[in-house]
């Protein structure tokens, strides 16, 4: 083994010198004589056989175990989802516990294509009992297990390799005795697992799984399920996948064995650990949804399912409606899923910062490109997406939530939200123009901005303007234009079909030149009021600065003529002062009214000139 050192121990304050770092007092695990590895070469290209221990080594975890309507919850939960072995519990941990096999066994609850099974500890009483709570089952199988690490059993057993081996064999002779005598017509399986496996010697763990095979006598049609689990989580993934390819490579019998494993997550490896273990031979994996267990958990099965499903491989599992599974999982656990949690976290498919954003934004515009290209829907191609890894809709989440808007957010993001939410597709310089806006308004208050407040933002700051005493006048199909620019007055009545040009050579006299109307048709915009069919951007020229304005209508040439409305208005009022020359104290205008505004005229200071109060601008 080529050992790697970096070089850099450190003394701990606080520690005193001479007791130099805390970590001599630990050690690796032992790395594995493997000789020439095959497992780093080998890729999983099929799903596992799945164990879900959710209601047993989940449920001994917690705080409070499971009522039994919870447990009744979850063991739906993980047979709607396509789990087919599922461990059920620990009979003699408690009357709940036995009862809740009853309930399954006597009620008719487990479905044909379903296998429930037990776990006991290698003691006769114990054992018997938790025969007795299968009896009547069609199928089970009876999962026995004991310490074998040297730890264990000097300090835990008080016992040496062979009473250890001993302890196994004896406690397989006893599942054979009771289930003989109590389960005829039952289609039992048998599982043993070396407790602490990750921490025996390797010769050792397969020694006593020869010894209990030699007991039980796998044989064509009567498997024996080896179960491997790291109890406590100690080494790097690459050395738990070396004992596995190890074990592989000498178990007797082979063909007869599932060789499976049950990671546990201490190092925050459990994942790893079981992929490697996978590469390596393992042929089932045992764990928990959202990798619920003992101390830092299972090895979580959603990960493992859907790091599958990410490299094109099945899982077999249904994820379709993760959120729902979360919900469930939460309710029976008791637990919260962490918001960062992979796939099922409720701020997994969520960009705050603006380059994730933007670089988000193209690849949706992207995959609609080429949708359209090939005419198919955007769902059928393949997902190449930056920065997620699944689309969301896979597992039945939304795109609403991949962008969310708050200080460190940027055009693409704001475009994303005006899109995705609202079905405004805003062109770039109009994006660069409000994102001033959003992070101003984003600085000032800090936090989150909501899609719906963004719209909020652009409406008033672009749309709102329109709302406002105004140079343009619709009256049926009908427009009048009346404005007074440098004291002269430009009037035009005319055809709305013809508006939009006349408008423009009308404004051209004046040095407003709108540049370009960008619109965004279809049924699904998501306009404040509801018929609204069109939005359209007018970026417009006005005393030499580029200004924007919006408007959105039913009627195409009713929008186009809004927001050019919305563009002059909004110069008016920012960069030239306004001479107010109809009636009395500048009353508001009447629908069909013209009123009458100079845009080049100096502006008065005073409130009141008609703009909406706008807080914190
Ligand atoms: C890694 C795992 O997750 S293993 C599963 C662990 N799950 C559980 O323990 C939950 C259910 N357990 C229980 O409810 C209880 O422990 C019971 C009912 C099984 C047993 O309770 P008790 O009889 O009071 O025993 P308790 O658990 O305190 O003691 C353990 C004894 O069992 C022995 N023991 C522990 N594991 C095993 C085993 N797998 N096989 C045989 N004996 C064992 C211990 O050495 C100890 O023996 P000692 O009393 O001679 O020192
Ligand atoms: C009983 C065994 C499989 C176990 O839960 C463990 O070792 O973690």
């Amino acid at each position: 083994m080529t050992t790697v050192n970096f070089g850099n121990a450190v003394h701990l304050a606080g520690r005193p010198e001479s007791a130099g770092s805390p970590a001599a007092r630990y050690h690796p695990v032992p790395s594995v004589a493997l000789g020439r590895r095959l497992w780093p070469d080998n890729a999983i290209t099929s799903a596992p056989r799945w164990l879900s221990t959710d209601l047993r080594d989940g449920n001994q975890s917690l705080a409070n175990p499971m009522t039994p309507d919870r447990k009744m919850a979850m063991f739906d939960l993980l047979v709607r989802m396509g789990y087919r072995e599922i461990e059920v519990g620990f009979p003699v941990a408690s009357q709940d516990d036995f009862a809740f096999v009853r309930r399954l066994i006597e009620g008719d609850l487990i479905p044909d294509d379903v296998r429930i099974s037990v776990l006991v500890q290698a003691r006769d009483e114990l054992i018997r009992r938790t025969v007795e709570s299968l009896e009547g089952a069609p199928r089970a199988t009876i999962h026995l297990y004991n310490a074998t690490s040297p730890l264990f059993r000097r300090v835990v057993f008080g016992m040496n390799r062979d009473e250890c081996k001993d302890l196994a064999v004896q406690g397989t002779r006893l599942v054979m005795k009771y289930a003989d005598k109590l389960l005829g017509g039952c289609d039992l399986g048998f599982e043993y697992s070396p407790e602490l496996f990750n921490d025996t010697e390797l010769e050792f763990s397969l020694e006593v799984c020869e010894a209990v095979m030699d007991v039980w006598r796998p044989a064509a049609g009567r498997e024996i399920i080896l179960n491997f689990p790291t109890t406590v989580e100690r080494s790097l993934p690459n050395v738990f996948a070396d004992q596995i390819e190890w074990l592989n490579r000498h178990l007797s019998r082979r063909r007869h064995v599932c060789l499976s494993i049950h990671p546990h997550n201490d190092r925050g490896t459990g994942v790893a650990s079981a992929e490697m273990g996978l590469l390596a031979g393992a042929q089932r994996v045992e764990g928990c949804l959202f990798g619920n267990g003992e101390r830092a958990g299972n090895v979580c099965l959603v990960t493992l399912g859907l790091n599958m499903l990410t490299h094109g491989v099945d899982p077999g599992i249904d994820f379709s409606d993760l959120d729902g599974v979360r919900r469930t999982v939460e309710y029976c656990n008791e637990l919260t899923v962490h918001p960062r949690h992979p796939y099922g976290g409720d701020l997994v498919y969520t960009a705050f910062s603006g380059s994730h954003q933007d670089a988000i934004k193209k690849g949706f515009d992207a995959l609609e490109h080429a949708a359209g290209e090939a005419g198919i829907p955007a769902g059928d191609l393949p997902w190449e997406m930056p920065y997620l890894p699944l689309d969301p809709r896979d597992v039945g989440r939304t795109y609403e939530a991949v962008v969310r808007i708050n200080s460190q957010s940027g055009k693409g993001g704001v475009a994303y939200i005006m899109s995705a939410w609202h079905g405004m597709h805003l062109p770039r310089e109009l994006q660069i123009d409000f994102v001033r806006v959003v992070q101003e308004r984003a600085d000032a208050e800090g936090g989150e901005i909501t899609a719906d407040r963004i719209r909020a933002l652009f409406d008033r700051e672009y749309v709102e303007y329109a709302l406002l005493p105004i140079p343009l006048v619709f009256t049926g199909d009908r427009v009048t234009v009346d404005l007074h620019i440098d004291g002269e007055r430009f009037d035009v009545g005319g055809a709305r079909s013809e508006s939009m040009r006349r408008v423009r050579g009308a404004l051209a006299r004046w040095d407003v030149d709108v540049r370009a109307v960008h619109r965004t048709t279809g049924a699904h915009i998501a306009a404040r009021d509801e018929d609204a069919r069109a939005v359209v951007y007018a970026e417009c020229r006005v005393n030499g600065r580029t200004i924007w304005g919006a408007g959105a209508d039913r009627d195409v040439e009713t929008a186009s003529l809004s927001a050019v409305r919305s563009a002059v208005t909004r110069a008016r009022l920012e960069a030239a002062p306004v001479t107010r020359q109809r009636g009395a104290g500048g009353a508001s205008p009447q629908v069909g009214e013209a009123e009458v505004i100079d845009i080049r005229a100096p502006r008065p200071a005073a409130p009141g000139d008609g703009r909406p109060a706008m807080a914190g601008r």
